[in-house]
């Protein structure tokens, strides 16, 4: 309880660096520069800069600038943009090394190939894109101009959806028979007026809780899906604007080796007789020859996660694990969040090191391929692709 307790604490409260370590920090730190006010640049970008040596909170651009300067203030970005040029003002300051993109999902496209176009490695906000086609241009444009950029899948550099990933490819369980994930959010977590529902912003439970649960069974199961089997989606209210704009969806799909994935998630699980507000579901679990293994907590395991191994057979026994930091030379801390071990690795990769994982190009694009699939085959349709042009005689 007292380690729990200890890391909830620290969680919020990171242990700030010393004084003389934030003055050494401007010799070579990475001046990251935020597009817009989202609601979770502070927990992605701003508490875990405090404690990385190499990252400075430069800049924040808003669409208002009295907000721009509120919202720096507010969480110690040295300087602001705002207005209507704020954004590419932004991209334009060569000061800015990094840009984090948590804008909306329909606009992560535009403002990524811009901050590309103006030099900047990006960090940027899952889903990466609302289709493969886009997400596939911002890695052939990073490529080109040998850019680091990252679709910001933070889960996936925790240790615990590792260790979940470590005893699969073990072995200790035999082949992978079925892999189910579920991921739901109480009504209210995304309000009315939430970009989460409109259609043009790229909204959609299938988009939002649903693109972890097709990247979590892909990465479990160590391969691609080939058809998408059955796929089911309820609209988030009866009115025309909301018609391709999912609230739940279920999904079976085949991946390679005969493995089935069963995936849900629902953006707005209603309450008990309407009073009782549900606890979200956030497990993923694993059928395997010999056993299963069950990650409860999959997606934000700094809080808290188990992680339940029952092997079968005479004399196998049931096991419960956890894991907060790596074992061995890997660097972390108990209450490091995914998003702090994710900060590592993306400014590993920008520096030059090799990072403890990665999420790769080809991964980002297949991840959006089967999203769009299980929205063709649930009738919902792909989220509208961005109206912003690339020109190549721009570079
Ligand atoms: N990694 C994670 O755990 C999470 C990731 N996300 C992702 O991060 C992104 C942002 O989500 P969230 O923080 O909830 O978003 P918010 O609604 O809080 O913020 C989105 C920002 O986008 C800007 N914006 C620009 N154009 C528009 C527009 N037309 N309509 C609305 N906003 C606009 C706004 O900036 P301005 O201030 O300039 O007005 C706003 O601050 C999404 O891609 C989401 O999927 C979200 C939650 C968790
Ligand atoms: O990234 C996210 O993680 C948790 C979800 O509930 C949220 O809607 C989403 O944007």
């Amino acid at each position: 309880m007292g380690a729990f307790l200890c890391r909830i604490y620290h969680i919020s409260n990171p242990p700030k660096l010393e004084p003389t370590n934030h003055t050494e920090r401007k010799l070579k730190a990475l001046r990251f520069g935020c597009l817009g006010a989202a609601k979770i640049t502070p927990a992605v970008l701003v508490r875990p800069a405090h404690t990385h040596s190499e990252v400075v909170l430069y800049a924040v651009a808003t669409r208002d600038a009295k907000r721009a300067e509120a919202y720096a203030k507010e969480h110690g970005f040295q300087k602001s943009y705002g207005g209507e040029t704020g954004y590419q003002d932004l991209i334009d300051d060569p000061d800015v090394d990094v840009v984090y993109n948590p804008l909306p999902n329909g606009l992560h496209f535009e403002w990524t190939m811009k901050a590309l176009k103006g030099g900047k490695h990006v960090l940027l906000e899952k889903p990466a894109t609302n289709t493969a086609a886009e997400a596939a241009a911002i890695y052939a444009l990073a490529g080109r101009k040998n850019l680091v950029v990252l679709e910001a899948f933070h889960y996936r550099f925790h240790p615990a959806v590792q260790r979940v990933k470590a005893i699969l490819d073990s072995g200790e369980l035999g082949a992978i028979k079925n892999i189910s994930v579920d991921l739901t959010a109480p009504e209210g977590t995304a309000p009315e007026g939430d970009i989460r529902w409109s259609y043009d912003l790229g909204g959609g439970s299938t988009m939002d809780p649903g693109c972890y649960t097709v990247n979590v069974l892909r990465y479990l199961a160590s391969s691609n899906p080939t058809a998408v089997l059955t796929a089911r989606a309820i609209p988030y209210s009866p009115r025309p604007e909301h018609a391709q704009v999912d609230k739940t969806f279920w999904a079976t799909l085949a991946l390679e080796n005969d493995i089935i994935g069963e995936l849900h998630s629902n953006l707005s699980e209603p309450k008990i007789f309407g009073i009782i507000p549900r606890m979200p579901k956030l497990q993923a679990r694993v059928q395997c020859e010999k056993g299963s293994v069950e990650i409860f907590n999959f997606l934000i395991p700094h809080y808290y996660h188990y992680i339940t191994v029952k092997p079968k057979g005479k004399g196998k026994r049931r096991r419960v694990e956890k894991a907060y930091t790596f074992k061995g030379a890997a660097k972390g801390e108990e209450w490091w969040t995914t998003y702090r071990y994710q900060l590592e690795a993306f400014v590993d990769k920008v520096q030059g090191r090799t990072p403890q994982t990665w999420v790769e190009p080809e991964d980002t694009i297949a991840n959006m391929k089967w999203v769009e699939a299980i929205y063709a085959k649930d009738g919902f349709g792909s989220r509208p692709a961005s109206k912003y042009v690339y020109h190549e005689d721009a570079e």
